[in-house]
């Protein structure tokens, strides 16, 4: 990729509520980085976009898009990439299917999703789609480790205005539940490879009659990558979820917490696990209808809902069965739409800290909060959050006003870990073994299977473990407390711990390493005595605690710092560490208010121009990194962030206050007199004009809005929608 036409910075075009705010917000930051001679562009990331990227042959001429995705993954392995990323949709198969069908609907000639593809033409499409489902960008542009922490300004807000935290009683019935034994925590192997070992590899199934299928075949290992292999029991976890189900107590809800979007082969099966439980009668009477209407137990009770309506004695029965099971946890109790679902309704990441902030409460289907009992099956992770609510149990809510800040870095670079094992996990064909062949004949790993086990390999290679370790040293000197979260018991963190402290002794450093459960309650407890901690983890905690402890202590991961340091030398600036907020866009679908917050966004375009400043020795960079910081400051100071109802502040409110003090401020400031002049008559008419300004926005709220789409969107009807005032974009220009 030529550098010299790659723009300064992309801001990436993406869906739901982040997309709405970017509508708004990127040609403020286009303007006001044009003045400086800062290029911004958007690339598309959307799930619609990349749907069309990877579907020409089935397009018109018109019709066909570049495929941003392939050029910002190319983009980010040179030193010339400074993106900015909002967060996109992980498509679930429910997602995709009508993201599919909006695009034909509007005219594109996209294939259906072949379920069950027959010939080699459905095969390449499914192939296609499955590339475009769920978590498809992040293992791509995130060629580096994670820093995710929050800038001082917005931990110290949080400490002045302290959001809600539900009370934490000692009987609370609130607990976690997962697997006794025989799950991917219990199965696994792990190997850091030598050199001799490095090279191609494939996996092979060996049925009992010792038919050979190679299940992935060149697969390319490097020296000292840590190569895992395991697998879940699909008998062990049904028994599972059915002594789970049985345990329930009155008064207390039941949920499943699972991450179906980013592990998008293993935790789709799971899900559809936990549904044919629940719904074990319902299933045993009618199986054979219900396959014959093509429903997946995988897509869930949404689906299901779908494909019975209008058929009476099926609705009654599937009404009986649902009413003589314990209550479930809701994720739209008005609505009817429980954890059951779809598979991306409930995303652990989100899910569970929300239950936590709570006080240990979810919303049942009578509308009330509740207990819960959360069903995390593997033992992995789940000790985090049994360990977190017992921790609450035991001394009571958190104190925000005092807490210390909790940062995290966490080893994502090239796919780390399970995050980057979908192309490597398999649904066992039949009884057999599963293993991994080296190129000599060796065999690294080999499991004993079931029909139905739940095999997955996942890797870690030996770049970006020291990178990750090297980082860690350096923030938890930046910090003060930190630990490594790492088990000397699990085979994978074992093979890392071998990394990890010959690079302390070193350093000269001395950096604790916890086991999950230890490390969670040692950060809890320095947390709570009013000291900043850093968690040093591995790829799936990275997503787990950046929105668990944010949640805890901003009440919202959204206003997170999200800094990728590209291994090869670029920088990727993540918007908050949440997702795309579906209810947000549902709020201005039905009267037009969106209480979206940008300030990770703000945060991370801080970052990008101060990088760009360093990178490209950029002094005009500079200046505008410097503004922009002092401009997010003040939208804190004076609380102009969104708020949730028709008449408040909503996003486009707070973009029009965060462009007026960033005005302000490059006006105001003395290093770069041509940017001060250009910018005084901007940051006075911004001044000047407030009162219009703000009626202009807050006169379309209170009626639907149309955004011409929900996965493709119109753009000149979202400009419309998000750019309502008149005055505000005669004054950016
Ligand atoms: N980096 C990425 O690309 C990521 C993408 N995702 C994707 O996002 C989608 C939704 O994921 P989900 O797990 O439901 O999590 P979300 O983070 O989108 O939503 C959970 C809740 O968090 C609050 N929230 C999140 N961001 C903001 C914000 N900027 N301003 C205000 N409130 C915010 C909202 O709560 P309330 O309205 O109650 O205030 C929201 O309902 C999925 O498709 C998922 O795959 C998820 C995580 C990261
Ligand atoms: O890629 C995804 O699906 C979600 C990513 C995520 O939740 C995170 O990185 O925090
Ligand atoms: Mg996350």
């Amino acid at each position: 990729m030529a550098m010299s036409d790659t723009p300064d910075i992309i801001y990436t075009k993406v869906d739901e509520a982040p997309e709405l705010a970017r509508a708004s917000l990127e040609p403020i930051i286009r303007a006001f980085a044009g003045a400086a001679g800062v290029s911004v562009e958007t690339r598309d990331i959307s799930v619609a976009g990349r749907i069309l990227a990877v579907f020409p042959d089935f397009l018109t001429e018109a019709q066909k898009v570049s495929d941003d995705l392939a050029w910002l993954g190319e983009l980010v392995k040179t030193p010339a990439a400074n993106v900015i990323k909002l967060p996109n949709i992980s498509a679930s198969q429910p997602q995709l299917n009508a993201a599919i069908k909006e695009l034909q609907a509007k005219g594109y000639a996209v294939p259906d999703y072949p379920a069950e593809p027959a010939t080699e033409a459905e095969k390449d499409i499914k192939a296609r789609y499955d590339a475009v489902k769920g978590s498809a960008v992040n293992p791509v542009l995130r060629e580096g480790n994670s820093d995710r922490r929050s800038a001082k300004a917005v931990k110290a807000y949080a400490k002045a205005n302290p959001h809600r935290m539900g009370n934490w009683s000692k009987d609370s019935k609130t607990r976690v539940a997962s697997m006794p034994g025989n799950d991917f925590f219990a199965n696994e192997k792990s190997a850091t490879l030598t050199a001799a070992q490095a090279g191609g590899a494939s996996i092979v199934f060996t049925g009992k009659d010792g038919a050979e299928t190679v299940l992935k075949k060149g697969l390319k290992y490097t020296e000292g990558e840590v190569v895992d292999a395991t697998f879940l029991s699909a008998k062990a976890l049904t028994a599972y979820i059915e002594q789970a189900l049985a345990s329930v107590e009155p008064g207390v809800l039941f949920s499943a917490h699972l991450k179906a979007t980013m592990m998008k082969v293993s935790d789709p099966i799971i899900f559809g696990h936990f549904v044919k439980v629940y719904l074990k009668d319902f299933i045993a009477r009618h199986g054979a209808e219900l396959d014959a209407l093509g429903w997946n137990p995988n897509s869930g009770l949404g689906d299901l809902e779908k494909k019975i309506a209008g058929n009476a004695t099926l609705e009654a029965d599937y009404k009986a069965v649902m009413a003589s099971q314990p209550p479930m946890y809701m994720v739209n109790s008005d609505k009817g739409i429980t954890n059951l679902h779809v598979s991306s309704d409930v995303i652990i990441d989100a899910s569970m800290p929300a239950v936590i902030r709570a006080g240990g409460k979810g919303w049942g289907p009578d509308g009330k909060e509740a207990d819960v009992l959360c069903c995390i099956p593997d033992n992995s992770y789940a000790c985090v959050y049994d360990e977190t609510v017992e921790y609450f149990k035991e001394t009571g809510k958190l104190d925000v006003t005092t807490c210390g800040a909790v940062s995290n870095v966490g080893l994502m670079a090239q796919k780390a870990e399970e995050y980057g094992s979908h192309p490597t996990t398999f649904e066992a064909p039949a009884d057999g073994t599963i293993r991994i062949v080296l190129a000599s004949g060796e065999v690294l790993h080999q499991h004993a299977v079931e029909k139905g086990d739940i095999w997955r390999s996942a890797t870690a290679k030996k770049a970006p473990i020291l990178d990750w370790i090297q980082l860690g040293i350096a923030r938890t000197k930046a910090t003060g407390a930190a630990a490594f979260w790492l088990d000397k018991n699990r085979a994978h963190d074992a093979e890392l711990i071998k990394y990890v402290e010959p690079a302390l002794k070193e350093a000269g450093i001395e950096i604790l390493i916890l086991d999950p459960r230890a490390a969670t309650r040692y950060t809890l407890e320095t947390m709570r005595a009013g000291k900043d901690c850093v968690t040093i983890t591995g790829n799936v905690l990275r997503d787990y605690l950046t929105d668990l402890f944010p949640i805890l202590e901003l009440g919202t991961s959204a206003k997170m710092l999200s800094i990728v340091k590209l291994m090869q030398g670029g920088g990727m600036f993540e918007t908050g560490a949440g997702g795309t907020a579906p209810k947000h866009v549902q709020q201005v679908q039905e009267e037009n208010h969106l209480r979206w917050d940008s300030l990770g966004e703000f945060c991370a375009l801080g970052e990008s121009f101060n990088f760009l400043a360093d990178a490209k020795n950029n002094p005009a960079a500079a200046v505008l990194g410097a503004a922009v910081d002092a401009a997010t400051q003040k939208v804190l100071d004076n609380n102009d962030s969104p708020e949730g109802k028709v008449g408040q502040n909503d996003n486009r409110t707070s973009h029009y206050f965060f462009a007026r003090y960033w005005a302000e401020a490059l006006a105001a400031q003395t290093d770069n007199a041509a940017l001060a002049a250009h910018f005084a008559p901007i940051a006075k008419a911004l001044a000047e004009n407030e009162a219009k300004i703000v009626a202009e926005l807050h006169a379309v709220e209170g009626v639907p809005a149309d955004l011409g789409g929900y996965y493709l969107l119109d753009d000149a009807k979202v400009a419309k929608v998000m750019r309502p005032s008149a005055t505000l974009n005669a004054i950016i220009g």
